[in-house]
């Protein structure tokens, strides 16, 4: 099995503030990740990192290959798809939906002068056909719900056929209905072979989506636990994690956490 990530020692300093210390992980080819923990534990600066967003101030960031710091990361960045709040303030809300996802191909948010060809047009279609909103495809993006806009960045993300998708909180601001409907799209993501290796950002354990496989659960920016969903999920790891004791609850493939009373 080769290696899609190697983290070893990640350390990220902002002034006196250590916001990652010492962080080493591994991911493997066929994985489906889940990060984990409460705010302020690291969870998005680890995930610029692995973007090849930001760089470590100490350790070793070896993403699909390459050793951060020693690769043009303009080069990394196309093999690896991110969805984010951060990214997403970023689209024009004038553009039409199939631009928001075609313009991804050029690594550029707004349609200028590019020409696409005709499989670029057909894979915007078919992605947002797989997250179930190609009946927007002519909508303007900014008159799209919430849970609508979710579905389009993460089509977009796929855009260019990564290797590695990192979702960053995809779940954030969406009601119950959003929420199932993404759970269940990114359940399908995570049972298809075909689909790059993914790494979901989250707080609640009510949004791990059938078929993911591991967990890094985080903590003041340091892994409390890290391995299989199972092994790791656990009330003890997740009480440790989050501050407050828990009772973790499992079944149809999805999962509960709730005080401890
Ligand atoms: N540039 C910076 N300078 C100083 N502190 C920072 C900087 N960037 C992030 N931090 C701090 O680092 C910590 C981790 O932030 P990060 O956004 O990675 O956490 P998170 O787990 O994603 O949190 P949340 O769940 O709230 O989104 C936070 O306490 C944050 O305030």
């Amino acid at each position: 099995m080769s290696s899609v990530l190697d983290l070893a020692g990640v350390t990220v300093r902002r002034g006196t503030s250590t916001i990652l210390d010492s962080v080493d992980w591994q991911v493997n080819e066929g994985e489906r990740w889940i990060v984990l923990g409460p705010n302020g534990a690291g969870k998005t600066t680890l995930l610029q990192i692995v973007a090849a967003r930001m760089h470590p101030t100490s350790g070793t960031a070896t993403v699909l290959g390459s050793t951060l710091g020693r690769v043009d990361v303009f080069e990394l960045r196309p093999r690896i798809g991110l969805s984010s709040a951060a990214l997403a303030e970023r689209l024009p809300t004038g553009e039409a939906v199939r631009d928001v996802v075609l313009t991804a191909a050029y690594g550029v948010t707004g349609r200028w002068t590019e020409s696409y060809d005709e499989l670029d047009d057909q894979r915007a279609k078919d992605l947002l056909a797989a997250f179930g909103v190609d009946h927007l495809a002519d909508r303007t993006y900014g008159t799209l719900s919430e849970g609508e806009r979710k579905r389009v960045q993460i089509a977009r993300a796929l855009m260019t056929d990564p290797e590695l998708l990192l979702l960053d909180e995809p779940g954030a601001g969406l009601d119950l209905g959003g929420r199932e409907e993404l759970v269940a799209a990114l359940s399908e993501l995570a049972s298809d072979p075909a689909s790059p290796v993914l790494v979901h950002v989250t707080h609640h354990v009510e949004e791990i989506p059938p078929g993911f496989t591991h967990l890094l659960l985080m903590k003041k920016g340091g892994i409390q636990a890290a391995g299989p969903l199972e092994e790791v999920l656990t009330a003890d790891n997740l009480s440790a994690a989050f501050g407050l004791p828990l009772v973790v609850a499992h079944g149809g493939g999805r999962w509960l956490a709730r005080a401890a009373r």
